[in-house]
């Protein structure tokens, strides 16, 4: 059977085995997955399955015992986080990054005269690369602005932004170092159903333009909207990866949310 070059799923984010031993904590046991050009994937699991550190492990913040993370066939294994954010990955914090006390468009043209290349960005933006003066610059802001949903909060400071625009802000920050790949750190934690909404609306359009996305969340419902595909990690290990529809259905996967909840509900 024939198939088309396009359709062929093309990894850029390759994470091979793996293990993250915290002295004789075992917190990762030998991970692997990839993200494909233009996916989303999620990676979720209850409380302590070892969603922070696997995320830690692939924005470069920790260096795991075994195994090794891999963006476009390069090794993330001995970068600085900068440097992962060089080569085109951009993270997000679970706890806002933005500076409180400049205005929402400075945040933004504090983060796009760091960045030091350019790519996708403009294809994002559908704009030159050569030669961009501040002005165009001011355009890129307030563009990346309409793109997250904040463009009217532009000229109030970003620290009276609500906290579900604070987080809009940060992947606007995150989208200024012109990225090709999103890694998203618990986005809607915190949010209301409201701002999940939009923030999924903003998910859906990002995805529509071609970025790769992964995501770390405890909000199982939003992961099922927006995924193609989702990895569950409970105690350290992969216990299922599929679609959505798939990964609902799984009873490994019920078994370790219903777990969790039963052992809660037991502690209270
Ligand atoms: N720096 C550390 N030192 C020792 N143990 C750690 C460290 N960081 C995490 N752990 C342990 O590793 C395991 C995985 O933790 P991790 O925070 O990655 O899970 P998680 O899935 O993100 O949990 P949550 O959903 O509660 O944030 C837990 O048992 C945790 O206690």
């Amino acid at each position: 059977m024939s198939t088309m070059p396009s359709s062929v799923p093309q990894p850029v984010l390759s994470v091979e085995h793996i293990a993250v031993h915290f002295g004789g904590l075992i917190a990762i046991t030998d991970m692997s997955f990839v993200v494909n050009q233009g996916e989303i994937v999620s990676l979720i699991g209850p409380n302590g399955a070892g969603k922070t550190t696997a995320f830690n492990v692939i924005t470069g913040f920790l260096r795991p015992t075994k195994g090794e993370v891999r963006y476009k066939n390069t090794s993330l294994s001995n970068l600085k986080p900068h440097e992962v954010t060089s080569l085109g990955l951009a993270r997000t914090f679970q706890r806002t990054s933005v500076f409180q006390s400049v205005t929402v468009f400075e945040n933004v043209m504090i983060g796009l005269h760091r960045r030091s290349r350019s790519t996708l960005l403009d294809t994002l933006l559908a704009l030159p690369r050569e030669g961009r003066a501040e002005a165009e610059l001011r355009n890129l802001a307030h563009e990346l602005l309409e793109i997250v949903g904040i463009a009217r909060r532009a000229d109030e400071l970003a620290g009276s932004l609500s906290y579900g625009d604070q987080r809009l802000l940060g992947v606007a920050l995150a989208l200024a170092t012109d990225p090709s790949m999103l890694l998203l750190d618990e986005p809607v934690s915190g949010m209301n159903a409201t701002e999940t909404a939009r923030f999924m609306e903003l998910l859906n359009k990002l995805h529509g333009r071609g970025m790769s996305i992964l995501l770390v969340e405890h909000d199982v419902p939003m992961v099922m909207g927006v995924s193609d595909r989702i990895v569950v990690l409970n105690y350290g290990r992969i216990i299922a990866e599929g679609p959505p529809a798939a990964i609902r259905g799984n009873p490994e996967v019920i078994r370790a949310y219903l777990g969790e909840g039963a052992s809660r509900h037991a502690a209270h």
